[in-house]
């Protein structure tokens, strides 16, 4: 093994250990959270909605197929859900210094120090992970010698502005011209969008995308907490008034559910994984699902016109919601998966229909 650094991860309350660093050496403080999938680290890394968390990967062997190649695809990385690393620091019990995979350009190592994100390998993922499950996500920070930092909590600032676009894109050509409304979104939320014969328009997070002609809207996941992102509410209140075909992922999911006047609160650590079930309601068909998130919507919030889509059957928490006459659904699951179970990726087939119907009218 080569030559490694020492490092201390710190809770917030107190609890110390000490790991190995093979990514960037700096100190940097944020939300530690666990995920449980087995596999994906190159898409969880870039997966914008991870800004401001240290992640824990409670599967015990990260980095044996290396990081993939950088080839892009009508505009974006085809292996990556964004242009870079987002989460703040990545926690594993066991990193593979060795690598091999076909289409592996780099090690996990090298890739994290080119992004300047931390890393600590041989960490008791599991004891850590059972002190953030009995006392849920909290604050904490990677401390190297002689660099000593302070706790920093990611949920009291708007995430979004930080990784939304400055300025409107357009991908694809196809029939259906449909507004993202970028507050970080995956790129396979486009790959999705794009396979299914559309115009994509991706504007900022804050852009009043109602004055752009369109034939549906679509809500984008992203990091924090969704109270932090008004203008976003506010521009997808005033969408509500019509009838254009709405559809949202996971934060998109929250700020749909507080634009039509619920409400959304902090879940004690939240679901990371590959493998949450959600029942739909009025069915009796359960999914396996793919997803990243620590907030959802108190349904017995929404108002007589909204419904629950999807319930988690693990915890019974709100899994996505939909109008009772109109076409604006959501789901805090991802759809999109990447990575994960693409079990339901119907769900942008269903929004391509309602766009269809809209269209008619
Ligand atoms: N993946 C997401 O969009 C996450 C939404 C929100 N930031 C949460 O943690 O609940």
């Amino acid at each position: 093994m080569q030559n490694v650094q020492k490092a201390k991860l710190i809770l917030e309350d107190g609890t110390v250990f000490e790991g190995k660093s093979f990514g960037y050496e700096k100190s940097i403080a944020g939300e530690v959270v666990f995920y449980t999938a087995m596999t994906g680290y190159p898409e969880s890394l870039t997966d914008p909605s991870y800004t401001g968390q240290i992640l824990v990967s409670t599967y015990p062997m990260i980095g044996n197929y290396g990081v993939p190649n950088d080839v892009e695809e009508d505009g974006i990385f085809r292996y990556f859900e964004s242009d870079k690393i987002h989460v703040s620091a990545l926690i594993i019990s066991d990193y593979s210094f060795e690598y091999s995979h076909w289409n592996a350009m780099k090690s996990l190592g090298d890739w994290l120090k080119e992004n300047e994100v931390p890393g600590l390998f041989d960490i008791d993922t599991r004891a850590l992970t059972k002190i953030l499950r009995e006392k849920g996500s909290m604050l904490g920070k990677i401390v190297f010698e002689g660099n000593e930092i302070d706790f920093y909590d990611p949920n009291e600032e708007n995430l979004v502005s930080r990784v939304s676009v400055d300025d409107i894109q357009t991908y694809g050509n196809g029939d259906h011209k449909v507004v993202l409304v970028d507050c970080g979104v995956k790129n396979n939320i486009i790959r999705c969008l794009l396979r299914r014969n559309t115009t994509v328009i991706r504007v900022p997070w804050d852009y009043d995308f109602n004055t752009i002609e369109c034939d549906g809207i679509f809500l984008s996941n992203g990091p924090g907490d969704p109270a932090m992102v008004q203008e976003t509410v506010e521009n997808v209140g005033k969408a509500l008034d019509d009838v254009k075909p709405i559809m949202g992922i996971c934060l998109g999911n929250q700020l749909l559910g507080r634009a039509a006047g619920g409400d959304t609160y902090k879940l004690k650590y939240g679901h990371r994984s590959h493998n949450q079930p959600v029942l739909m309601t009025g069915t009796d068909k359960c999914y396996i699902t793919s997803q990243n998130h620590g907030y959802a919507i108190d349904d017995k919030t929404l108002p007589e016109d909204w419904e629950p889509l999807f319930v988690n059957v693990n915890d019974q928490t709100n899994e996505g919601i939909r109008h009772k006459t109109k076409p604006f659904f959501s789901t805090q699951f991802h759809p999109e998966a990447s990575s994960g179970p693409v079990d339901t990726e119907f769900l942008f087939d269903d929004f391509i229909t309602n766009i269809k119907k809209y269209k008619k009218q």
